[in-house]
């Protein structure tokens, strides 16, 4: 089985999950920007956060439909390494980010019924990344965290010409599956690997990696 799987822990709030993620392995390290959000930090708590994450783990800002005045703020107060996209941002707005902050981007895009792939395309020629997420439900508060997996048959197969990586209700004891079903070599989660919306528990960012790599724990 794989060890050469990237996974991304996002949702951090606290030191001790910060280091039970690198620790653990995380290629990445999640902190979200959305008010709306459990897992929702200050740019001066992540910068604290992200201060206590070695070189080599990226640290990845999370925002929604943020404007400039936003990024501005973020930018300048928290050590960034990528920029996760996670609203209804267009190609346009992905490349101006892009261009304005000269930090990599990850695209999130939402998926539940094949059309949803049709933007990948488009997307693919701005961004840096893409995040294949689930689509949120309607009427769900937030655009993601939600814990909802997507159906895995709707990428099955597929190679797009960037990297990517999973999301979307991935857990210790699915992401093995998910893995095989969709030929993933990037992982992100947040609500699979918590013990209550918000709260992060390191056994199970553990557990999820050492299952995402086929690592043997004997
Ligand atoms: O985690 C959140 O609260 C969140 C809020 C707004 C946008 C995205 C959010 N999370 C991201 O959603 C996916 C899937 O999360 P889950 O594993 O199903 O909980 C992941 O990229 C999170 O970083």
């Amino acid at each position: 089985m794989p060890q050469d799987i990237r996974v991304k822990i996002c949702g951090l709030t606290a030191a001790a999950d910060v280091s039970a993620a690198v620790e653990a392995g995380a290629a990445y390290v999640g902190f979200v920007f959305f008010e709306g959000s459990p897992r929702h930090v200050t740019p001066e708590r992540a910068r604290a956060l992200a201060l206590g994450v070695p070189a080599g783990v990226a640290k990845v800002a999370l925002t929604v439909d943020a404007d400039d005045t936003a990024l501005d703020v973020l930018t300048e107060t928290v050590p960034l390494d990528m920029l996760q996209l996670h609203g209804h941002e267009t190609p346009a707005r992905v490349a101006e980010i892009k261009a304005r902050y000269g930090l990599p981007v990850m695209k999130a895009i939402g998926i539940a019924e094949p059309a949803d792939l049709t933007p990948i395309d488009a997307y693919s020629q701005v961004a840096d990344q893409l995040l294949i997420d689930a689509k949120p439900p309607k009427g769900a508060s937030r655009p993601g965290g939600n814990a909802l997996a997507f159906d895995w048959g709707l990428i099955a197969g597929r190679d797009w010409s960037l990297p990517w990586l999973l999301a979307g209700g991935l857990t210790p004891g699915n992401v093995a599956e998910a893995i095989a079903r969709t030929g993933a070599r990037q992982l992100d989660v947040s609500s699979g690997v918590e013990r209550a919306p918000g709260v992060k528990d390191a056994a199970l960012i553990r557990a999820f990696i050492v299952n995402a790599r086929g690592l043997s724990t004997d």
